[in-house]
């Protein structure tokens, strides 16, 4: 018993040192902020908060061989940065809503609980949210790892100038929420599309009585499942405690390697970091060979494409362009040159933003 003692007397000798050095560095971060106003510098510097994960992911797993996980070091030293940069600037997220949708979910996963996040009803109003400066940046999904891209965040590039500033990537873990307490008086399931499809082989197996009803999110089908008897929704678990609803299955999503990205996007460019991205949208001739020929810049300069998508240009029947994530930073000599060739052999080229690669892939 006296070891116990003495060792949560140790504990609390730690806390109080944790608690003055976060104070401590509270009144850096608001120095620092002062500065960056006088000389008119951008109060947000994610590429700076980045150098800042990459040194204590280091020290944590070579100093001290991560005795304290990672994991959830990163997840702490998300929100001491952005309790820091909310007393230089509170920061506005616009992110596609309600509450507890998984853009949600990845939007407080990258910019931490104290920024101020704005609900918007469609990924146009995320977009108009930003254009109109009512929020500094956007988080909108773009793709899938089982359902693919989302065609409606591509095709918003074509028509807005908007640049992407960042991505965020995080495992999509889908449940079986209600007000009932056993799947037997469930009648009906409420969910997005998409989790509807990426749960469909869990549901025929094991509710194949139910009606399956679509819903715009996954936190609007939770509204839906508190108000209608006999009703479920397919959701996150941050939904679930958000809207007080039992969690009956778990993980019912049939590929366990489910994975959605995100898009930050805004109006700032960003700060070569070494480990970038470069996303563009180019459109070509419709003639033999030239989509070929646009991809040889690429391969010419030894620049790697992490992913290619086509769109109809909208313009014309059978018109198309073509959306490309390569990596690397505009910065970096290679692709600079291949961007340049790219642009002499297509009839246009639109850069969307080099921005650092999601940091955690896998949480
Ligand atoms: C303190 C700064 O301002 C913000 C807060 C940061 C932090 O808490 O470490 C880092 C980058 C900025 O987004 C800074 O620019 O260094």
């Amino acid at each position: 018993m006296e070891e116990l003692e003495r060792l949560r007397e140790k504990i609390d000798q730690i806390d109080e040192q944790i608690v003055e050095l976060l104070n401590r560095r509270a009144q850096l971060a608001q120095q620092i902020g002062e500065i960056k106003k006088r000389l008119g510098l951008e109060i947000h510097a994610p590429e700076r908060e980045r150098q800042i994960f990459e040194k204590i992911i280091q020290i944590n797993t070579q100093r001290y061989k991560e005795t304290f996980p990672t994991k959830a070091l990163l997840h702490i030293f998300r929100e001491i940065i952005s309790a820091c940069l909310s007393l230089e600037k509170p920061i506005k997220v616009a992110y596609l809503g309600p509450k507890a949708t998984f853009t949600h979910q990845a939007a407080s996963e990258y910019f931490g609980l104290s920024a101020q996040y704005i609900p918007a009803p469609s990924i146009r109003d995320v977009f108009q949210e930003v254009e109109t400066d009512r929020a500094d940046y956007g988080v909108v999904p773009v793709e899938n790892t089982t359902e693919g891209v989302v065609n409606y965040t591509l095709d918003m590039f074509l028509e807005s100038d908007l640049r992407i500033v960042g991505e965020i990537v995080i495992p999509i873990r889908l449940h079986l929420l209600s007000t009932c307490t056993d799947i037997s008086q469930i009648k009906k399931v409420f969910s997005h599309r998409q989790a509807l499809a990426q749960c469909r082989m869990w549901l025929e197996k094991n509710m194949p009585w139910v009606d399956l009803i679509e819903t715009e999110s996954t936190a609007r089908a939770c509204e839906i499942a508190l108000e209608e008897e006999a009703s479920s929704a397919i959701a996150s678990e941050v939904a679930a405690y958000t809207y007080h609803l039992h969690v009956l299955a778990e993980n019912i999503q049939d590929n366990p390697n489910n994975y959605t990205r995100f898009l930050v996007i805004g109006k700032r460019s960003m700060k070569k970091t070494g480990k970038d991205k470069t996303s563009l949208i180019f459109a070509v001739k419709d003639e033999p060979g030239a989509l070929y020929r646009a991809l040889e810049s690429f391969y010419l300069y030894n620049v790697n494409l992490t992913k290619i998508e086509s769109r109809p240009s909208k313009k014309k029947a059978w018109d198309y362009v073509f959306f490309v994530d390569l990596e690397g930073h505009t910065e970096d000599e290679h692709v600079r040159e291949a961007i340049e060739l790219l642009k002499s052999r297509t009839q246009m080229v639109k850069l969307l933003g080099s921005y650092p690669r999601a940091l955690i892939q896998e949480s």
